[in-house]
């Protein structure tokens, strides 16, 4: 595949310029001639420049899984002394051995405001997860809040890729392959490995401003990619041309950066003398991208019944079982209700997948209460759940007029192994310690 053009994007012309389309083999140079020509590693990079291969993938795996760019930088990365352990705050890793796994259904309301200034990476706070970051499987449910851009310090995660999402507060990501520009209702993805920093859109030109808030998925196994879309046909959910990559941008900084490494769970430290953000020119399909959650393209009945919410896929990371996935990316958009003869909002269920559910504005329609902007649900493995009592009276007897759902979006996080939680999560504060009332009261209608 190849890109097809570029797209401005963000809120107006400030926005940073994309090359689009999903898993493309893009190319990009800020500096005309930066890109060698028809090879890779030319006996001298030209501008002076170091060629730098960054694979996401093994050499060797299949072309369809393949994945890596070069990248053409003012200084190798290699040039840096020894990682030391840092500060880990409130991230944790898998495997989660703190809990035992906890069968109830659980809910959080949002992070409590940070108590000092907070960037994105001191800001993150583990929920919990599955696999083993070691083994490459699994996944963690992370939040984060921020009151401070990240300032001399970039930051990679060598066990996974992140699935940032946003709730509260713009983003700016300054990453090796450029800017992406991620606000309230987009999503952004980091591959493994890639260094980054984040800035608050909204900040002073102290690098402070209001909390940012948002989530975060660490899918340690397969990287995320576009579901098939089988009798759907060849258009429709999320459309590959709406990701959005990075063009080059560099950095051409001299003096002390930390780079902060997540490597097999803990977070490790090198102080480069120089900004690592210095890529001039990068081709390949190891990107980083941008995608906004508007243009997902919804697709449910027009009969009668609801399908189950797989229909909603933005992105899934497959396990080593076709069809099961590690971690799938649902979101639950605006969009017409009109089935017929159809109880409308999700129906009562249990299910082998465990779904970690997040709200970035309004409500969701399983839920008349409690489950907030910024908050979080748990229903892991084969809990039984659904609407709550005030949304099951309400939808049973509502006369059913074709209805737009337009009032919120909900995201899910789903896996296929149950999550553990860090012990920060099991004995929060902000946890609702009577979720389960929400179902209280659901009373018998049999009448044989
Ligand atoms: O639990 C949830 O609210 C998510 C969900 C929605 C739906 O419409 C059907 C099944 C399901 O798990
Ligand atoms: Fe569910």
């Amino acid at each position: 595949m190849t890109g097809t053009g570029d797209e401005q994007a963000g809120k107006g012309a400030e926005g940073p310029a994309y090359l689009c389309g999903f898993g493309n083999e893009h190319s990009s140079e800020a500096v005309p001639g930066a890109l060698p020509v028809g090879r890779n590693s030319p006996q001298r990079a030209p501008l002076g420049l170091y060629a730098e291969q960054l694979s996401g993938s093994a050499f060797t795996e299949p072309r369809a899984h393949n994945r890596r760019s070069w990248l053409y930088r003012i200084r190798p990365s290699a040039a840096h002394p020894p990682f030391v352990r840092a500060e880990q705050g409130a991230l944790r890793s898998a495997p989660f051995t703190d809990c035992v796994p906890d069968p109830n259904r659980l809910r959080w309301n949002p992070l409590p405001e940070p108590d000092g200034p907070t960037d994105f990476l001191s800001g993150l706070w583990t929920l919990g997860g599955n696999g083993d970051a070691t083994q490459r499987t699994g996944m963690a449910v992370h939040l984060y809040r921020a009151n401070a851009s990240m300032t001399d310090r970039v930051f990679s995660d060598a066990d996974g890729e992140l699935l940032i999402v946003p709730e509260r507060g713009g983003l700016l990501l300054r990453t090796e392959f450029g800017l992406l520009r991620a606000e309230p209702g987009q999503v952004a993805l980091i591959p493994r490995g890639v260094r980054f920093r984040v800035e608050l859109l909204d900040a002073g030109p102290d690098g402070r401003g209001p909390t940012a808030r948002g989530y975060v998925c660490e899918n340690y196994g397969r990287p995320f990619q576009l579901p098939d879309l089988g009798p759907i046909g060849a258009n429709g959910l999320a459309n590959p041309r709406d990701f959005l990559a990075p063009v080059a941008a560099y950095e051409d900084v001299e003096g002390p950066v930390e780079v902060v490494n997540k490597f097999c769970g803990t977070l490790w430290k090198a102080t480069y003398d120089h900004s690592p953000l210095d890529v001039v020119a990068w081709h390949g399909n190891h990107v980083p991208y941008v995608y906004d959650l508007r243009r997902f393209n919804v697709i449910g009945t027009i009969s009668y019944d609801h399908p189950d919410p797989s229909i909603f896929t933005v992105l899934t990371a497959p396990s080593d079982t076709p069809g099961l996935a590690g971690v799938d990316f649902v979101v639950f958009a605006p969009r017409w209700l009109v089935g017929e003869d159809t109880f409308r909002p999700p129906y009562f269920h249990r299910n082998v997948m465990t779904e970690y559910m997040g709200l970035i504005e309004g409500a969701y329609d399983a839920k008349a209460e409690g489950f907030v902007p910024g908050g979080g649900s748990l229903h892991n493995m084969m809990s039984a759940h659904g609407p709550d009592r005030e949304t099951f009276d309400r939808a049973s007897a509502a006369e059913l007029r074709p209805q737009k759902v337009d009032d919120g979006l909900a995201f899910m996080f789903e896996t296929r192994w149950p999550l553990t939680l860090t012990a920060q999560a099991r004995d929060a504060d902000h946890l609702q310690r009577a979720y389960d009332d929400v179902w209280q009261g659901l009373q018998r209608h049999f009448r044989p």
